[in-house]
């Protein structure tokens, strides 16, 4: 608990200048120490902000999401040995990588209604720089400096990592053991600017990327590659709306420029403590500690573990 409350926040985070794109992109020392110095500042804006709001601004839950995903989520997380209707909602593309539908598409628009506000909120949010500098994205997790800090989106960003995709994960992928640790931005594509992602692979052990454009909101280009290194083929995929893609971090993966519309999405990934993510992974961001190698065979966990929470704490450590 706090013990002083600043109650003007909300003003004085929206009279902060924040940083420069040239220099967050040079990752000048200036620009952490911008965050850094303003962190619980910014913090209590959002929270103020969220009490201004709360006559007109959703409070986001797991109700935006696909009903039969939270159905199986639900009756999973109460009986795992239901897990497999959890698994029989995913789809395949290649080894490693799996597609869902993960809104509800009736939804969807209210989320994205929200996620306009926060922009719209006067309040520094620092965009995502991993390997190249999103724009209009927002970092997501609350290790990450300048995140989108409203109270209530990280009761319902905790819940998706949480309660759905670590568990899906765990079950798609075999992660568990490389998981404890949580990281999320938002990205959104547009011709003008940020029109594309070179090949590149995640410093996660999973990667759930949701698109959350609205049908309405239609796109051309911006096709999403990922390499399958078994037989060495390329497989495109298109994002619908609402749908997310579930794939280990180390399948190599690109995005075509884009070049028409817009397409917006949520990033989230999944990695153990000390970064650490499975044997054979490999990362475009250089700071992975792949060293420590753990000796865990999915024979022996159990669904009742994939359906548990980690026991070790959060970090504070961020990728970017
Ligand atoms: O274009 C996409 O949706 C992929 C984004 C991505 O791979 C990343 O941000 O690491
Ligand atoms: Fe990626």
């Amino acid at each position: 608990m706090k013990t002083m409350t600043n109650t003007n926040a909300l003003q004085q985070a929206r009279a902060l200048t924040q940083p420069s794109r040239e220099a967050s992109l040079k990752r000048d020392l200036s620009v952490s120490q911008f965050w850094k110095n303003n962190r619980n500042l910014i913090e209590d804006a959002w929270a103020e902000w969220e009490i201004e709001k709360k006559e007109d601004l959703l409070v986001p839950d797991e109700t935006l999401l696909d009903p039969r995903l939270r159905q199986a989520i639900n009756d999973a997380w109460e009986k795992p040995e239901k897990e497999n209707a959890v698994a029989d909602l995913w789809e395949e593309i290649i080894p490693g990588v799996f597609t869902a539908q993960f809104f509800d598409l009736e939804r969807l628009a209210e989320f994205r209604k929200y996620l306009e506000a926060t922009v719209h909120s006067g309040i520094p949010i620092r965009a995502p720089y991993g390997i190249q500098l999103n724009r209009y994205g927002m970092m997501l997790d609350s290790r990450s400096e300048g995140h989108l800090a409203a109270p209530n989106f990280h009761v319902f960003y905790n819940e998706i990592m949480d309660r759905y995709m670590r568990p899906i994960a765990r079950l798609l992928l075999g992660t568990y053991g490389y998981d404890n640790q949580t990281f999320g931005f938002s990205i959104q594509y547009n011709p003008e600017k940020d029109k594309d992602l070179h090949a590149h692979t995640d410093a996660s052990a999973a990667t759930l990327n949701i698109n959350i454009n609205l049908p309405d909101e239609e796109f051309t280009g911006s096709e999403v590659d990922f390499h399958d290194q078994t037989t060495g083929k390329v497989v495109q995929t298109i994002f619908e709306p609402g749908k997310a893609i579930l794939h280990r971090g180390n399948v190599p993966h690109a995005t075509h420029p884009i070049t028409s519309g817009e397409r917006s999405n949520l990033v989230v990934w999944l990695y153990g403590d000390r970064m650490q993510i499975p044997r054979g992974g490999t990362n475009s961001y250089g700071n992975v500690n792949n060293k420590e190698f753990k000796d865990i065979s999915a024979e022996n966990i159990t669904a009742r573990k994939r359906w548990s929470m980690p026991d070790g704490p959060k970090d504070t450590i961020a990728p970017f």
